[in-house]
């Protein structure tokens, strides 16, 4: 097993590249399921969770070549429309297929994805949309098991917002007969990108972006090229960690107005951000302090990047109040940022962090989900000492090549193997 070994103490400074986002990708490469041919992408970041996705495209019988960031899928009917437990266990977002192959071949057997660190994290609302789709469901041994003929048009109502639950109904709703309006939808940017490459796919859909998606059902879809999203949780990882070395840092091919709501944030704390077309460079400062944070649905503060921000705030004058809004169980990293020394009250869902400048002290610490992983690194960049971050299977699902980025950066971390 690897772990990541970071030296604090370092000032970040200079200029990185955002890689594509795994949350986008994710979805878009299980709506090749949608139309047989070679699917084109580009900017597929490489990581895990893109391999796992992989796996399970390959067990449904797609071929997929890749080239570093390239990647084609080229896809014909599977024997089975299964998603087996051993690939779904691995990665909560293979439930991502029950939308495709239900709309496509009316038939779908999906393993439940189960828990995870971060909460409880149910599927219901994917299962009642395909319900309100006209789809037969069952749950039995572990998998939920789908028929249909051809899905209807319907009139979704999610009574919380739900990014995957959205991005399943859009996957369904574009073969099915007739108009389905999608109300209280996900806005987030990822659903957004998945929305483009259904139209590039032919599929007729307005409103992405808004809380009212209305999708007009075709008989057909076709194969089409897209490039992914940038990532903005992989941006703002990276301009955090630049501020909190007190570092100039400058972010390249991303998206800002993504990640508007964290750099409001920094400018509430005292830094200043500029923002081009595509990058965000966060100034050189030690003039800064806390501020509250509760994170809930895009355009507000996101919870993949509220572990992040609390490493940012163990170290700001005064306290903050950091409220997690979307998962019941995501303050994990609290006691892990205790160690090195921080100190902060978790109740529930909130958070009380007394920041304190210079007051971490590097130790080993284990990561217990992805972007916890990142927040542990995070705090290690701002501790004395060396700090050993365990368990970075985690880390590495959802970032690409992070401890080389950080590196180029000026960081002083390097991957190990435990052994060494
Ligand atoms: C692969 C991917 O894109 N993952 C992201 C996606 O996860 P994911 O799509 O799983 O998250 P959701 O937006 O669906 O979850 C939001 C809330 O709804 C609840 N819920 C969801 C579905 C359901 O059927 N029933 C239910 O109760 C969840 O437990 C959670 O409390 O959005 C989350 C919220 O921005 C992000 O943290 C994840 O990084
Ligand atoms: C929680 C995350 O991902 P997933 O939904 O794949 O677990 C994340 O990206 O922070």
């Amino acid at each position: 097993m690897q772990s990541i070994k970071v030296v604090g103490g370092r000032t970040l400074s200079g200029s990185v590249d955002v890689s594509g986002s795994k949350n986008a990708a994710l979805p878009i490469l299980f709506s090749t399921l949608l139309a047989d041919g070679t699917h084109r992408f580009e900017n597929v970041p490489q990581l895990r969770d893109i391999d796992s996705t992989e796996l399970l495209l390959r067990a449904l019988n797609c071929q997929i070549e890749r080239n570093g960031n390239s990647m084609q899928v080229t896809v014909s009917r599977p024997e089975k429309m299964e998603a087996q437990y051993d690939l779904v266990r691995k990665m909560r977002a293979s439930i991502l297929c029950l939308g495709p192959l239900l709309a496509r071949y009316g038939e779908a057997r999906v393993s439940l994805p189960g828990g995870c660190a971060i909460g409880s994290r149910p599927v219901d609302l994917h299962v009642q949309t395909m319900k309100r789709l006209g789809a037969e469901i069952e749950i039995e041994e572990g998998y939920v098991i789908a028929k249909t003929r051809r899905l209807q048009g319907a009139q979704i109502l999610f009574d919380k917002v739900t990014v995957g639950g959205t991005e399943n109904a859009l996957m369904a709703a574009v073969l099915a007969r007739g108009t389905t309006v999608i109300e209280n939808a996900a806005k987030e940017p990822e659903v957004i990108d998945l929305v483009h490459y259904l139209r590039a796919m032919g599929a007729q859909i307005e409103g992405e972006g808004t809380s009212v998606i209305t999708i007009d059902g075709v008989d057909e879809l076709h194969p089409a090229k897209h490039r992914i999203v940038a990532d903005r949780i992989e941006a703002g990882t990276l301009l955090i960690a630049g501020a909190i070395t007190g570092g100039a840092v400058t972010i390249n091919q991303c998206v800002p107005l993504h990640l508007q709501a964290l750099t409001d944030k920094m400018q509430e704390c005292g830094f200043t951000t500029h923002s081009d077309a595509n990058s965000i460079t966060v100034d050189a400062t030690d003039e800064w302090s806390g501020t509250d944070v509760a994170t809930a649905p895009y355009p507000a503060f996101p919870t993949d990047l509220q572990a992040q921000f609390m490493a940012l705030m163990t170290q700001a004058r005064g306290t903050s109040v950091i409220t997690e809004g979307i998962f019941e169980n995501r303050f994990m990293h609290v006691q892990e940022l205790v160690r090195l020394g921080a100190n902060i009250s978790p109740m529930a869902q909130v958070a009380v962090v007394r920041g304190k400048r210079g007051g971490l002290s590097g130790a080993s610490v284990m990561a217990t989900d992805l972007r916890a992983s990142a927040c542990l690194v995070i705090a290690g960049l701002a501790a004395k000492g060396v700090t050993t971050v365990n368990r970075i299977y985690h880390l590495d699902r959802g970032y690409e090549f992070l401890e080389r980025k950080l590196a180029s950066l000026g960081a002083e971390i390097e991957r190990v193997s435990e052994s060494a």
